[in-house]
């Protein structure tokens, strides 16, 4: 029988082409992609990732076994400081002032995706939150891994690639898709149903946050 990851990774190929194809991440590989934004996404990505690590502290309280809690307990704090290390660089790098950073809200999709990963996390079933948070791990490490693959040398974002792209990282996702797999062994298929629904909108939202970026998005008012 096909996996969970594997049927959710078939399902939504289509939607991992296009984001991997992005112009955005394009650009990114080539070195070219404009200061200002790689500046947005690196600020959005920074509230991003403080609402991520929430929902793994969330999903790691509704593990089903200490081996879960550990899991995602510790990825919490590998997400915090992984990200902080690479953020603080490249907000110097990028002129990114401890002041500008707290004065940037939340874009309008950095805001829906972190409200929506944070409420599915906290509300749903443990499986439910685990689905929605694969993508993020997932696509990132296809996309880090292509990106790498096409990167031009003396990129000025090579930090950002090399961390998604490098075998630490692979670990941590190869060990979610493992977790998921098992749990999704001894769920019903009403479960399967919402999990497949949760994998989906977190890809949707993995592409819509680097289009934001492209596009520099901001509120109207
Ligand atoms: C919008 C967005 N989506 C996914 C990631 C990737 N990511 C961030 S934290 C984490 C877990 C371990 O570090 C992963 C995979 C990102 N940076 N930004």
């Amino acid at each position: 029988m096909t996996s969970f990851t594997q049927t959710a990774w078939q399902a939504n190929l289509p939607l991992f082409e296009t984001t991997r194809d992005m112009p955005f991440n394009r650009e990114l590989a080539e070195g070219v992609l404009p200061p200002e934004k790689f500046r947005h996404y690196i600020i959005q990505d920074a509230h991003y990732l403080e609402g991520f690590a929430r929902s793994l502290a969330f999903v790691a309280a509704k593990g089903w076994d200490a081996d879960h809690i550990v899991q995602f307990a510790k990825a919490a704090e590998v997400t915090i400081i992984v990200e902080r290390e690479l953020h603080a660089d490249y907000f110097e790098r990028f002129g990114v002032s401890p002041q500008d950073f707290a004065s940037a809200e939340l874009s309008q999709v950095c805001n829906h995706y972190v409200s929506y990963l944070q409420a599915t996390c906290a509300q749903a079933p443990f499986e439910v939150g685990l689905a929605a948070l694969l993508p993020c791990f997932w696509i990132y490490r296809e996309v880090g891994r292509a990106i790498h693959e096409s990167a031009a040398t003396n990129n000025s974002y090579s930090a950002w690639i090399e961390t998604y792209a490098g075998e630490d990282f692979s670990e941590a996702v190869d060990a979610v898709i493992a977790t998921l797999d098992s749990v999704a062994a001894r769920c019903s298929a009403r479960s399967i149903e919402r999990m497949h629904l949760a994998y989906r909108r977190s890809a949707q939202l993995e592409w819509m946050f680097w289009d934001s970026a492209d596009r520099l998005e901001s509120w109207p008012l």
